[in-house]
């Protein structure tokens, strides 16, 4: 039996585990099994905590099929506010060890609750020698590609993770699912990528909706928010500060001297106990 508790940051919603306190079996299995929604306990993503040499604290996140991914960014600010509120960290600002680097979050708190979490994501990286997309091009802004019928204009970086940002006029122009699903599995992105769509609404305001590498459309995604308000800002000049809606809420994205912060909700939905069927 494993004690386990789910959150959710603007909908993207997380199982997070001890794997300090646990001993946990494989994390890729264990995280296929506790995000089904059917023979699960149900969730976009799992994360584990262990200790670490050079943070305060270690996170490791998997997305719902099992694949293991270096950041997460709604899934942070729900492990921003498990640590916090199970005294893993004591200071409202700590530093978490990542695959995608070490994050900075820093839990809000009014009235004696987590009213949000916001997090330095450090700085975006643009340039196509570090990061894993197939082309001989630089940087890869505003590039156009062929998929199936379409030629998009996308754009690529890294952010936490791998995210590609495609503006559109209205989203009914789209048939997300499929086109999410035929960019993230393109050839130019060896190990695939989150795919997000873009709509600007005004210098201060964009809309995102994501397709998520491996899960698939969810109602949020946190460095996708972010990847999106960084080429936003190049493209279509809209503000350093700008309010990111999503299916799922709102996130604040600020771009300060180059370094990202996302601030955002947690919100704890229940803990419990999880059956390790074999
Ligand atoms: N699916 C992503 C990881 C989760 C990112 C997302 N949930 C966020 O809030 O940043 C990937 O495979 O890179």
């Amino acid at each position: 039996m494993l004690k386990f508790e789910k959150l959710q940051g603007t909908g993207n919603d997380f199982i997070i585990l001890n794997g300090i306190e646990n001993k946990l079996p494989n994390y890729n299995e264990l995280a296929k099994k506790v995000c089904s929604r059917n023979f699960g306990i149900g969730a976009d993503g799992m994360m584990v905590v262990e200790k670490s040499k050079i943070a305060d604290i270690k996170m490791l996140f998997y997305n719902a099929d099992g694949t293991q991914a270096p950041m997460c960014g709604n899934g942070i600010r729900c492990f921003s506010k498990y640590i916090y509120e199970n005294e893993i960290v004591k200071d409202q600002s700590f530093t978490v060890e990542t695959l995608g680097g070490i994050m900075k979050p820093q839990v809000v708190i009014e009235d004696n609750k987590i009213k949000s979490v916001k997090v330095n994501l450090g700085n975006p990286v643009f340039s196509s020698k570090d990061i894993p997309i197939d082309t001989s091009d630089e940087i890869f802004i505003d590039k156009k590609i062929k998929v199936g019928e379409k030629t998009l204009n996308i754009s690529g970086l890294v952010i936490g993770t791998i995210h590609t940002v495609i503006f559109v006029d209205d989203f009914d122009d789209i048939k997300i699912e499929q086109l999410g699903r035929a960019v993230e599995n393109n050839k130019l992105f060896p190990l695939k990528t989150n795919v997000n769509f873009v709509k600007i609404v005004d210098k201060k305001n964009i809309e995102v909706t994501t397709w998520e590498r491996g899960v698939g459309i969810t109602l949020a995604c946190g460095t996708g928010a972010a990847a999106s308000a960084v080429v936003s800002s190049i493209l279509h000049d809209t503000e350093e500060t700008l309010n990111v809606h999503v299916e799922g809420g709102k996130l604040i994205i600020e771009q300060i001297d180059g370094t990202i912060y996302m601030t955002g909700p947690a919100e704890k939905i229940c803990e419990g106990a999880y059956y390790l069927q074999n």
